[in-house]
């Protein structure tokens, strides 16, 4: 049975450039055009956009193309019988002889195995050129996957590995070999790892790692003919554009890169508008979802909770656990991740609901993971959550997106997300694989922009709440706020005099101090300096001095700040409130005391 494939498969008019390529006789133009037999480099097209036919194939097993070794492995190892929607619109293509190699840009919701979509057809070719390969050298990447964090770029490695490992089983010597590079691990023992004696012929990378060895050795790039961008709109974005930029340049003065993939839940317009450059004039496009729909997963009901000012979250934070959680009483799972605005956030709420659930909900795991973090301590936390069966992670963006963490029942953000795509991620944390689950904002009425630009994507809620605080509730989380800050402030100062001394000894240097002391200035600046990101200087130097002033005074005592007394802030954060939020010395002088 044919059924008409939502790709969209841009081919323009072609130049002499585009290698002949010849459409598989499964793919036909709709209505019956004769594109299905044509090589494209000999047609010229005026149209820009085709939509192409396709047999249907729901299942791994009567993929006519996939490998035997991998597609066992798929079914019998993994348990995976059919594919998913985007699997079914990206695998056959990639795989057959006659449109393997395309460029392609796949967006699809989150949780919808995207992953598997890029990485079976990869495995496959990486494989088939090891076999073909008449060379001995040492295996170098063949295919280089970027990913924007460390943690997902981890998860890559693994599920690749997953599938390698079952072509290992029958064919040990042309079995991929996958590794991962990241920052913040040591590099000497990286590189050997990577590069040394085994090598490797897939590589998954972070953007800064990838350049540094890219850099240092453009040679070790030689035969990569692949590439991958996972999260593209945020690789694409500013954050990263300069880094992929570099490694764009740098692999192209050491190696012809052949395909390039691109997958993203979200795409924005000016990033689909970037990543057509990188993609060339003929590229696969495909979209699973409508246009008019609402880019959140259907699967995850979606709540609002409206509160007054900018630092309230916390407290129907910890009303909603409370709520929430009540359901382990019923013996069903409770795992939910809390996106907070800032890493100095995570660090200081994780101390305060650490201690309010110890005090009065039902046992739940909590955890804590941010950039503020070792890498050794990130994974250490996103494992233990992962094991966790009712389980809490008090999260920066580090894990909004791709981080797949099964069986997650809820999200909650607190505050606006840095845009709507960043939300849309955040939310698709959970609802994956077909599961059920939940999300939940909560906004105070300065981020009504928020949920304007929320509204303008198509984004709906279930239900729109306003949160009445309660006093009894609110003084109980000042009271532990305020004890937790004292007891870390006190472990502080105890502990760091004597890791100095340790650490200068052992290496000449300062140490890392993962846990901050529990300044409420600096975390208040952090806010302050998300929101002004976030804002993206729609705001003014009065409308940041009212904003610091209503975070201090809604924030400051759940943050453990003492009552009524006024913030102390050191003559370095004076200069940093005056430099990015534009205050002058009197409106800092309203509300705070130079130390
Ligand atoms: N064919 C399949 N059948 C059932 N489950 C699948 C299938 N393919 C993938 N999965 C599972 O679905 C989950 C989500 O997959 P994946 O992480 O690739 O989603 P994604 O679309 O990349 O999401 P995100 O946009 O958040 O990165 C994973 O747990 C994965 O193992």
């Amino acid at each position: 049975m044919a059924y008409m494939y939502q790709i969209k498969c841009i081919v323009p008019k072609v130049s002499s450039r585009i290698q002949t390529r010849q459409l598989s006789a499964a793919f036909s133009l709709r209505g019956g055009s004769a594109l299905s037999h044509t090589p494209l480099a000999t047609r010229s097209y005026s149209a820009d956009t085709v939509l192409l036919e396709q047999e249907e194939v729901n299942s791994f097993s009567d993929l006519r193309d996939l490998n035997s070794l991998i597609a066992s492995g798929v079914v019998s190892g993994m348990g995976y019988t059919n594919m998913t929607e985007v699997q079914k619109k990206v695998i056959p293509f990639l795989l057959s002889p006659e449109t393997r190699g395309s460029n392609s840009l796949v967006q699809a919701k989150t949780g919808t195995g995207k992953t598997l979509a890029f990485m079976i057809p990869i495995v496959q070719e990486v494989y088939e050129s090891i076999l073909r390969s008449k060379h001995n050298h040492r295996p170098s990447p063949i295919a280089v996957i970027i990913a924007p964090t460390r943690e997902l770029a981890y998860q890559i490695r693994d599920e690749s590995v997953a599938i390698s490992s079952y072509i290992r089983e029958s064919s040990p010597e042309h079995a991929p070999i996958v590794r991962a590079v990241v920052g913040g691990v040591n590099k000497r023992t990286e590189f050997s790892n990577v590069f040394g004696k085994s090598g490797c012929h897939i590589l998954v990378a972070t953007p800064g790692r990838l350049l540094d060895y890219l850099r240092s050795d453009p040679s070790l790039f030689k035969y990569t003919r692949i590439k991958v961008y996972d999260e593209a709109d945020r690789l694409l974005d500013q954050g990263f554009a300069r880094d992929i930029a570099s490694i764009d340049k740098a692999l192209k003065a050491v190696t012809n890169v052949e395909q390039v993939l691109m997958f993203s839940a979200t795409v924005r317009p000016d990033v689909a508008a970037i990543a057509q450059r990188e993609l060339g004039k003929e590229y696969l496009f495909v979209k699973t979802s409508k246009d008019d729909e609402s880019p959140t997963h259907l699967k995850i009901p979606q709540t609002i909770i409206s509160v007054d000012k900018i630092g309230d979250h916390i407290e129907p934070l910890i009303s909603l656990l409370k709520y929430h959680s009540q359901r382990i009483e019923d013996g069903e799972p409770f795992k939910a991740i809390v996106f907070m605005r800032t890493g100095k956030e995570v660090a200081h709420y994780y101390n305060v609901l650490s201690d309010v659930i110890k005090e009065s909900f039902f046992k739940i795991q909590v955890s804590q993971i941010s950039a503020r973090m070792t890498q050794n301590k990130r994974l250490k936390a996103l494992e233990e959550f992962k094991k966790s069966k009712n389980g809490l992670l008090i999260a920066s963006d580090v894990v909004a997106r791709g981080v797949d963490v099964k069986d997650v029942t809820d999200v909650f953000q607190v505050g606006a997300a840095m845009n709507v795509e960043q939300y849309i991620h955040r939310v698709g944390r959970t609802g994956r694989a077909g599961k059920s689950g939940s999300a939940t904002v909560i906004l105070s009425s300065r981020e009504d922009y928020f949920l304007r630009q929320l509204r303008q994507e198509n984004i709906s809620f279930v239900q729109e709440l306003e949160y009445v605080s309660d006093p009894v509730l609110y003084d109980k989380i000042r009271g532990i706020a305020q004890a937790t800050m004292e007891r870390s402030n006190r472990n502080y100062i105890k502990n760091v005099d004597a890791m100095m001394e340790r650490s200068k000894k052992r290496s000449g240097k300062p140490p890392v101090i993962e846990q901050p002391n529990m300044d409420v200035s600096s975390t208040l600046l952090a806010m302050l300096g998300y929101y002004i990101g976030t804002l993206k200087s729609k705001g003014g130097p009065a409308y940041y001095a009212d904003l610091f002033r209503e975070l201090f005074e809604s924030a400051g005592p759940l943050l453990g700040h003492p009552t009524g007394a006024p913030l102390t802030l050191s003559a370095r954060q004076i200069s940093i409130l005056r430099k990015i939020a534009k205050l002058s010395a009197h409106d800092i002088k309203s509300f705070a005391i130079v130390k």
